[in-house]
């Protein structure tokens, strides 16, 4: 009996131990899982704090944001104009920095100029003159190099080698080497005009750099210096929207023998077309069509072949702006902003007389351009849409 005991004894102690043996692995692995929900439980409880944590930080950056949007949505144009203020400031002294080591063209190789251009591999443009490709001298300047024939390259040099105006494209240097003729410009971003008013650019910018064109041709005029071709696309736009004059390939210096530049369609002054002299008063006419265009942001030539004088003119006149303004900027102009269009459109109807002796002076029309801007930026009932 005894033995009969222990033999069971003993089994239930092996199938015991076969049992947990068999069992032991499963044992380890629900161990193992039920730390890890432990684990979890204990992360989840810090991660509900964390996300508590995270979600205070987004809340406060939400709000800031919205502030920050609504503030924009209301004072945008105050924003820009501050912004472009700001920029302007910067590049007026990089502009400094720049003349100080560099204060006048500077003569270039052949080789350095393949070298900034990477063998002229950045076509950027196609003038009537020439093409034009990007490149970067050695200093890390951006440059916007220009191949030219030999007469216009020459001509071109002397007149603008002793120019230096904030709104006039820069001549960092030129480069004659055998049949060679290349004109080396400051680059200026690759925004023009013409490209910026197809998207709905402010009143207070468009103003700003109308008043840029017309400083810069009065600055031309007052070096006895004819631009002979001022449009929209010879207007191009730094980062900052500050405005510099180019394509200088019309000019000429005044009083001039008759000349046989062609204007661009749209902006030929019927004086030059009888006279073929090109005088201060062919720019202020082309300057006038710019104004029409910032105006209306139409085309100097529009789709039916009428010009944009012949479109635009009889509403100004007639006292009918609303006619023919951009409807892109805001969809109602506010009470200043209204007064200093109202002024535009006044002065540029008196740039587009047929007879130039009728238009007025540039130095008038700088003046009323700055009366303009001012109307825009002391307006303090800002509407934004
Ligand atoms: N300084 C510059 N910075 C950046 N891009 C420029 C610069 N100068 C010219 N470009 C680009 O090259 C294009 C052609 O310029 P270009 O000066 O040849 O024009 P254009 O009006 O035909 O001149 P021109 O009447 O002197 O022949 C411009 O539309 C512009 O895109």
């Amino acid at each position: 009996m005894a033995a009969l005991v222990f033999a069971g004894v003993v089994l239930v102690i092996i199938t015991g131990l076969a049992i947990a043996a068999k069992l032991s692995p499963w044992l380890a692995v629900i161990s193992m899982l039920l730390q890890l929900v432990a684990a979890a439980r204990g992360i989840m409880a810090d991660g509900q704090e964390l996300a508590g944590h995270v979600q205070t930080i987004l809340r406060v950056v939400h709000w800031i944001i919205d502030f920050f949007h609504n503030l924009y949505a209301r004072h945008r144009e105050d924003v820009e104009m501050i912004l472009s203020e700001v920029t302007r400031i910067i590049d007026f002294f990089l502009n400094l920095c720049a003349a100080w080591y560099h204060e006048e063209a500077e003569q270039y190789t052949l080789a350095q100029v393949r070298a900034a251009t990477n063998n002229f591999a950045d076509l950027i443009g196609q003038g009537v003159s020439g093409r034009v490709y990007k490149g970067t001298l050695d200093d890390g300047r951006k440059v916007a190099v220009k191949r030219l024939g030999l007469r216009r390259a020459e001509h071109t040099f002397a007149l603008l080698q002793p120019l230096s105006h904030d709104h006039i494209a820069r001549l960092v240097g030129w480069c004659t080497e055998g049949e060679h003729r290349i004109l080396v410009y400051e680059h200026i971003g690759n925004d023009t005009l013409r490209g910026r008013l197809h998207n709905n650019t402010s009143w207070i910018t468009r103003v700003q750099v109308l008043l840029g064109a017309a400083r810069a041709i009065e600055y031309l005029h007052s070096e006895v210096v004819i631009h002979g071709n001022l449009t929209s696309a010879n207007i191009l736009l730094d980062r900052s929207l500050t405005p510099r004059v180019f394509g200088f390939g019309a000019s000429v210096r005044r009083p001039s023998e008759a000349v046989g530049v062609v204007q661009t369609e749209g902006y030929r002054d019927p004086e030059y077309d009888r006279t073929r002299r090109l005088k201060p008063a062919t720019d202020v006419y082309s300057l006038g069509v710019v104004m029409l265009e910032v105006l209306t942001g139409q085309p100097p030539v529009r789709a039916n072949n009428a010009t944009l004088v012949s479109w635009a003119l009889p509403s100004i006149q007639a006292g009918k702006l609303d006619d023919v303004l951009d409807r892109r900027p805001t969809s109602k102009p506010t009470q200043g902003q209204r007064q200093a269009l109202e002024l535009v459109a006044k002065t540029a109807a008196s740039c587009l007389c047929r007879d130039g002796d009728n238009r007025r002076a540039i130095s008038r029309v700088v003046k009323e351009l700055e009366e303009a801007l001012k109307l825009i930026c002391t307006d303090d009932s800002f509407g934004y849409y």
